[in-house]
């Protein structure tokens, strides 16, 4: 897959001296969907905003779908559509009227057949001539969404699209998202919520105090660092671990009752028949077991952490 986004060596430092990005190098592949991922304050919007040409980045280079969007804003700018965090809406005018102004705010001749389908998409038909401010938020979000593709960009960024949103919705977000996905977009989202991630992006990027400490695969970074844990129900509850058993990676828990072995996915041996027969000849008998991984969640603590 080509690179539609190409960052190299970016710097911000703001008026106050702040270094917001530390020399940032990343590329995005054309129609992925890359979650960028970050504590408050890390830089994700500015690193989106210096994509967008709303931050004037202290040095580097970046790249839009072939155009340089510092010497070629308009060209560049052209190909991105931006959802930002706050909902930004004229409070009296119609959804049509909204999605058709922000088209024509690019300089692109009208396209009402574009907008009709557009707004059939984000199922926002029905409420074309609902004025904004008799909209639900999640109806409004939707409205954002349509004014960033009212232009028809090969980029879409999506900058915490579903904070404060409710379960329902954000899923509803999540399949609509997928769909503009399936239909050729590349679309870059940051977020707070480690599950969208996880649910969501091929890629997954962290940054972390102006800097990208990690750029990988989702399911390469579940597969890599995802430890999985095998937790034994005991037919009878045991007081501890016998001494024998200490140099394995058990804990015991819920009062005795549950017994959980931690192991790595990507070892040739998992120890799990060793240790079923370590039990058994401490007659430590088990009447279920089951078996988790290690979520996304644990894995973006963890770097976060050996980070700072
Ligand atoms: N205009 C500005 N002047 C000075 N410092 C700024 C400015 N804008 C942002 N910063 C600082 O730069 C850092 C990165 O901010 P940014 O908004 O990019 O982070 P973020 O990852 O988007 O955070 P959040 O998840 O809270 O939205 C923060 O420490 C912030 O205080």
């Amino acid at each position: 897959m080509s690179s539609i986004i190409s960052i190299k060596n970016l710097n911000k430092t703001y008026d106050s001296g702040f270094q917001a990005l530390k020399n940032i190098n990343l590329d995005i592949k054309r129609g992925e969907i890359f979650a960028l991922l970050g504590p408050n304050g890390a830089g994700k919007t500015t690193l989106i905003g210096s994509i967008c040409g709303i931050v004037n980045p202290t040095s580097g280079q970046i790249i839009a779908d072939g155009h340089d969007i510092q010497k070629f804003f308009r060209q560049a700018r052209e190909k991105i559509g931006l959802v930002p965090q706050e909902l930004t809406t004229e409070a009296f005018e119609s959804v049509k009227a909204t999605v058709t102004f922000s088209r024509g705010l690019f300089g692109k001749p009208d396209n009402p057949a574009y907008i009709e389908s557009l707004l059939k998409q984000l199922s926002l038909w029905d409420k074309k001539n609902s004025r904004m401010m008799a909209l639900s938020g999640g109806m409004k979000r939707r409205v954002m969404i349509a004014k960033a593709l009212s232009h028809e960009p090969s980029i879409l960024f999506l900058d915490e699209p579903t904070a404060g949103v409710d379960v329902e919705l954000r899923r509803d977000m999540w399949e609509m998202v997928r769909q503009l996905r399936d239909q050729g977009a590349t679309i870059i989202l940051t977020t707070h919520y480690i599950e969208e991630a996880e649910e969501m992006a091929d890629r997954i990027g962290v940054i972390n105090k102006g800097e990208i400490i990690l750029v990988e695969e989702k399911e390469q970074l579940m597969r890599q660092l995802g430890k999985r844990q095998l937790t034994l129900h005991l037919q009878t509850p045991i007081a501890a671990i016998p001494n024998e058993l200490s140099h394995l990676p058990l804990s015991l828990n819920n009062h005795g009752q549950e017994l959980t072995y931690t192991f790595d996915t990507q070892s040739e041996h998992t120890g799990i028949a060793e240790l079923l027969k370590q039990l058994s000849r401490h007659g430590i008998d088990f009447k279920d077991l089951n078996s988790t991984q290690n979520s996304l969640e644990d894995i973006f603590v963890n770097l976060v952490r050996s980070n700072t």
